[in-house]
């Protein structure tokens, strides 16, 4: 395991705080998820989450753990910032009207559309992309497969949709592994963005040795937490963009404030995606205004929890899980 609490322990924490599980539906199934499920605890700095995807692990769920304890023991890092600048999500589905519908209410400058999604054609995600760009002709496109591409099919999707964009931003994880984004960078003049061969490699730094990517996306809980963010953000020489792991705004916080404390922010980050979920912990959910969000340290409201409050079973599983998970600090 790369990351290291290397600075003051504080799994001193977990025998402290009670952990409680909510389960959201999502408004839109995303990456096969339907309801999202978590963990919410309050530490004496505040509100964390613990919410590591269905499929991960124990092993892969310790940064996440790591993230929740961050939260809960210390402040957000100093913010060099204001306000981050976020992108809008749009998904690999629905025709084009629909894809520029949803890009123009984000609101946002930037848009992310989602492609290569299993049972789509290339020639819907051009006609998304088309259409995002007639909607918007000022604002940046950039494209996430989630490593649903062959380099080859990479390649040619990637020279048509840069083209049909006008110019691309960036394309997040064209293939699966570090050696085909290597490759497909070698290949296409769009930057090449690592998201998946970052938060789920054993050594993020693969993607800097191989040359294999323009920008490292960062997301705070697969990561380990903020702080292990901004020592990878310095180490792995290449910009980098934040992105959530669609969390509740408890979760999402912590993103903004990565986001505000990182020395140099050159993309709109990932961080807009409280409205993918049907309910929210907070009074004051973290919806992007007018493209930007703000850094704030929120506070779980009953009422609103009450709303989303796991089922007993539900429950006893996260336990269960979480005690595994604090069995590998
Ligand atoms: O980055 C964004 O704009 C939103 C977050 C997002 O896309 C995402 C959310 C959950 C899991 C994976 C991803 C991803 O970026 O691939
Ligand atoms: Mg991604």
């Amino acid at each position: 395991m790369w990351v290291r609490w290397n600075e003051e322990p504080a799994p001193w924490i977990l025998s402290w705080v009670e952990f409680r599980t909510y389960s959201i539906r999502m408004r839109t199934r995303f990456r096969g998820l339907e309801n999202r499920q978590g963990m919410l605890a309050e530490g004496p700095a505040g509100w964390a989450e613990f919410s590591p995807f269905p499929e991960y692990d124990h092993v892969a769920s310790l940064p996440w753990l790591q993230a929740a304890m961050e939260a809960a023991t210390k402040p957000w890092p100093e913010p060099v910032r204001e306000c981050v600048p976020i992108n809008g999500i749009v998904p690999a589905v629905g025709d084009g009207a629909n894809a520029a519908r949803i890009a123009v209410e984000s609101g946002c400058g930037t848009i992310k559309l989602k492609v290569a999604e299993a049972g789509e054609t290339l020639e819907h995600d051009v006609e998304r992309v088309a259409a995002i760009r007639d909607a918007l002709p000022g604002g940046l496109i950039r494209i996430d497969a989630n490593g649903g591409w062959s380099v080859k099919d990479a390649v040619k999707a990637i020279k048509k949709l840069d083209y049909v964009a006008g110019g691309l931003e960036y394309v997040e994880q064209p293939c699966a592994t570090v050696e085909e984004l290597a490759q497909v960078r070698r290949k296409v003049n769009v930057p090449i963005a690592a998201d998946e061969s970052i938060r789920r490699a054993a050594d993020p730094f693969r993607v800097r040795d191989l040359d294999a990517a323009d920008v490292a996306v960062l997301k705070v809980q697969p990561l380990g937490g903020v702080r292990a963010c901004l020592r990878i953000a310095e180490q792995i020489g290449m910009p980098v963009s934040v992105s959530s792991a669609v969390e509740t705004s408890i979760g999402l916080a912590a993103s903004v404030a990565l986001a505000a404390a990182l020395p140099e922010l050159p993309y709109a980050c990932g961080i807009g995606t409280a409205h993918l979920l049907t309910g929210d912990v907070v009074t004051h959910p973290l919806k992007p205004v007018d493209g930007h969000l703000y850094p704030t340290r929120p506070v779980l409201d009953e009422e609103a929890f009450a709303l989303v409050a796991a089922p007993p079973e539900t429950d006893e599983r996260w336990q269960a899980r979480l005690a595994h998970v604090r069995e590998m600090l």
